[in-house]
């Protein structure tokens, strides 16, 4: 006590109860009007609609059925343009209005960054939360942006345009071989090849030689195998975390952990440590000559992440190309002949950057991309907080996200929705990357996301998309077997991705005698 005696003395009252029982009321009103304003901001005004037949645990488990897509379009239908469906334990939320999700997803960019991840993703792929594809803006997130936008910018991908075409050449060449050999073939393997190509080519300089080259095998059977563990049929745990346990108990864990530790990283560390042997330029040795610090495990994480973005989107669009091309035969004439008025012209095939030579076919391929959107619920997203749009508030953690199919089909955005009917991009041709970065109203589809999150890799994606279809479809028919047309209707979805069933058509070589060439 005696070490404050120089401290002036004050004079304190004790306050009298009037005072404290004053205080107190101000109090109140204060922490209650704080309490109003964040709920007002947050208010629901609306409650988002959920369908009907939602079982205790379940959910709308039992009522989703095989084909996910759209069933979930027909409850957009009776309901409206957002919907709450229980998954377990979890809250998903669906869009299908292109306006809304564009307030959701690019305006509120933000709050709707934050990417859903599976148990598979966030505990053992990521390997702590790195890369880009499910990493959160909060963490490694914007660095590993920072190293797609530069990697993925038109300029950069102009120095593979050469290697881009002789790809196309070669695959074009496959099928029609392939179809000389068995009579008809199976596009899937040769389309993997050639996506898979692309990317490694770009991450680590390598292409590699044919179907049977082994380091290809393991690379595919590791992309493959990486997707389909990362999706939410192999992680039940995100719906119903009971299933943790067990997942614990008979290994399931375990062995994930092993294929990530003893598969995946060790042989993505092998294609790293030749990419920086190997001569000319990839994305490795551009990492270490910018002295770029990332470690060796972003690294993995993020040339991963880039092999798996950019081989299973390309194959699976472009086995809808060839479907559409096979069973509507008059729009495969059509395709054909403007191919040829420019090779008879030029007396070469278009390079991409006199795609509007040929605004057919750039119509065509926007049609199949609206028709059959590959990930029709685009990459999940989370919400961290809640998020208020429109008068609906999204609960934190629901996952969110877009309905592609459904999206694609509402007539308030696209006449005739239900028919395929290419003419409709004629008087939109600009880039899909151009439009995706554009106003809401002058997109062409949605297939390539919204905002900070959108995919970096569209305008390699249309490049590869255009240059190889073109280089098909030069060179060949695309003819139905003697077993009839492939299914278009049916999608299987495999983590995310909306494949076709497994389907034969031929590629007959054309009996003119056009250049096939790039350059003549
Ligand atoms: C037709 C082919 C493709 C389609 C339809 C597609 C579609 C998408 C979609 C819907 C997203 C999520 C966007 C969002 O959340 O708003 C995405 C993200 C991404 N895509 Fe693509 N993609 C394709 C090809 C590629 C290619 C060739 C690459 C090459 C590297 C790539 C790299 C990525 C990456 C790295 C992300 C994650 C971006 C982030 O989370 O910040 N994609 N893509």
């Amino acid at each position: 006590m005696e070490s404050v005696a120089f401290l002036p003395r004050i004079n304190i009252k004790k306050p009298s109860l009037r005072t404290i029982a004053a205080a107190t009321v101000l109090l109140c009103v204060y922490i209650a009007i704080r309490r109003s304003l964040k709920n007002k901001s947050l208010k629901a005004t609306k409650e988002i609609p959920s369908p009907p037949s939602c079982y205790p645990i379940f959910g709308h488990l039992f009522s989703i059925g095989n084909m996910l897509d759209r069933t979930i379009a027909d409850w957009h239908d009776e309901l409206g343009p957002i919907l709450k469906i229980k998954v377990g334990s979890r809250t998903i939320v669906s869009i299908n209005e292109p306006k809304l999700a564009h307030k959701l997803f690019a305006s509120l960019g933000t709050k709707s960054a934050f990417r859903f991840q599976t148990d598979f993703v966030r505990n053992h792929y990521t390997l702590g939360e790195k890369g880009i594809a499910f990493s959160q803006p909060d963490g490694y997130w914007k660095k590993s942006r920072t190293i797609a936008s530069a990697a993925f910018a038109p300029k950069q991908i102009e120095k593979y345009m050469d290697f881009i075409y002789q790809e196309s050449d070669q695959l074009a060449n496959n099928l029609i071989e392939g179809t000389e050999k068995e009579s008809s073939v199976c596009p899937f393997d040769y389309l993997d090849l050639f996506s898979m190509n692309i990317a490694t080519k770009i991450n680590f300089g390598k292409r590699f030689e044919s179907l049977q080259d082994p380091d290809y095998i393991t690379m595919s059977e590791i992309n493959k195998s990486s997707v389909i563990l990362a999706g939410s049929a192999k992680n039940t745990c995100d719906f119903f975390p009971a299933f943790s346990v067990i997942d614990f108990f008979s290994g399931k864990k375990f062995r994930a952990k092993q294929f990530i530790k003893l598969h995946h990283n060790t042989f993505y560390r092998y294609m790293i440590q030749e990419a920086r042997l190997r001569e000319g330029t990839n994305l490795i040795k551009v990492l270490d000559e910018n002295n770029c610090d990332s470690t060796e495990d972003e690294r993995i994480v993020l040339t991963s992440d880039f092999t798996g973005a950019g081989t299973d989107s390309i194959s699976v669009n472009l086995s809808w190309f060839i479907i559409f091309t096979c069973v509507y035969p008059q729009i495969q004439l059509k395709v054909i002949d403007e191919i040829d008025i420019f090779v008879r012209s030029h007396q070469r095939l278009p390079l991409f950057k006199e795609r509007l030579e040929l605004p057919y076919c750039i119509s065509f391929i926007k049609e199949c991309m609206r028709f059959r959107p590959n990930l029709v619920f685009g990459l999940p997203r989370k919400a961290y907080h809640d998020i208020e749009i429109d008068g609906y508030v999204i609960p934190k953690d629901a996952m969110f996200m877009p309905n592609l199919y459904s999206m694609h089909r509402n007539p308030t955005f696209y006449n005739n929705p239900k028919a395929f009917f290419p003419e409709r991009y004629l008087d939109n041709l600009r880039t899909m990357q151009a439009a995706a970065n554009g106003r809401v109203e002058k997109r062409d589809h949605f297939n390539f996301g919204w905002g900070r999150r959108g995919c970096p890799g569209s305008y390699l994606s249309e490049v590869e998309l255009f240059s190889s279809y073109v280089a098909i479809m030069a060179r060949c028919r695309i003819e139905p077997t003697s077993d009839g047309m492939p299914d278009s209707e049916t999608t299987v979805n495999i983590a995310l991705n909306n494949w076709p069933l497994p389907f034969k058509v031929k590629f007959t070589k054309r009996a003119n005698s056009l250049p096939t060439e790039y350059d003549n």
